[in-house]
């Protein structure tokens, strides 16, 4: 019988309040069994580059990443948040280990084409080292992914956190029952926006698109609700999305069906 794996995707709203990020960890340290944590990051990232005199420019959710965002991304997320996460960890006895996609091969990706839209240096997955990462669960270590690729021929890229979160667990699944949980700053997918208290319970594929039509899911909600559809038609058992209790306490959140 296969094992469970749980991977956890936390949004850079919720990592950004140390106080916020800190029951955020006891909580995922709590979790039994296998797991992975992957992280944003955005808003410290618009943070230091607007301190360094970098404009940020966000389309449909997605970074559009320059040369000197790329920079800033690479050591916001891979450095400042990623050590610092796996730091907590460590005191609160898990053993973690801060990978972004060119340690261990681990996340493979290509530079996005340009379409109407040039993204800049972003990355699109295209192979997750299912065999990599869990040679470093079998072995008792919790892996960290920041929210970077790496191409073939050594170029780091800025890939989209709940992208990471959801290519991980279509990979592992083969291996695993996998189970997706994305915590982010809302109790989970909003009806009305503008209603913190009209959390949709079970949503599907087609409520899904009458959102869409409605114009309901704008933002960082877009890529997060294709990553969780692609992810449930491609093996994973369970998604969850919700704010940072999601992981031990569903029941107020959402759950995403076919
Ligand atoms: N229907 C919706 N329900 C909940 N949040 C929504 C919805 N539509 C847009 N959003 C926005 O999407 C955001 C979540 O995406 P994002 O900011 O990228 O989160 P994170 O950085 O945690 O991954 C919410 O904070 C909210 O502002
Ligand atoms: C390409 C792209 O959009 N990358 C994201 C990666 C970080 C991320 O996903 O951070 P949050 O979870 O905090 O939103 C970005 O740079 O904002």
């Amino acid at each position: 019988m296969k094992k469970t794996l749980k991977i956890v995707k936390v949004g850079g709203k919720l990592i950004e309040d140390e106080n916020k990020l800190q029951a955020f960890l006891s909580d995922f340290s709590e979790l039994e069994g296998l797991k992975i944590l992957v992280h944003g990051g955005g808003n410290m990232a618009t943070e230091i580059a607007s301190k360094l005199g970098y404009e940020t420019k966000m389309i449909d959710g997605r970074r559009i990443t320059d040369a000197n965002s790329l920079k800033v991304i690479i050591m916001t997320y891979a450095g400042l948040i990623n050590k610092r996460i796996v730091a907590k960890l460590q005191a609160l006895d898990v053993n973690s280990l801060g990978l972004c996609g060119a340690d261990g091969r681990s996340i493979i990706s290509k530079k996005r084409e340009v379409k109407e839209i040039d993204y800049g240096y972003v990355g699109d997955i295209e192979v997750v080292n299912s065999d990599f990462i869990s040679s470093i669960l079998e072995q008792g270590v919790v892996p960290v992914f920041s929210a970077i690729s790496c191409t073939r021929e050594g170029e780091l890229l800025n890939t989209n956190g709940d992208s990471v979160a959801a290519e991980i667990a279509k990979a592992l699944s083969e291996k695993y029952n996998t189970e997706l949980y994305y915590c982010f700053e809302k109790k989970g997918v909003l009806a009305n926006s503008m209603d913190e208290n009209s959390v949709i319970k079970t949503l599907d594929k087609k409520m899904y698109q009458d959102l869409l039509d409605q114009k309901a899911i704008t933002d960082g909600m877009l890529p997060k609700l294709l990553n969780c559809f692609g992810a449930l038609e491609n093996g994973v058992k369970k998604i969850f999305l919700g704010d940072a209790r999601v992981i031990t306490e569903n029941a107020n959140a959402t759950e995403i069906v076919k």
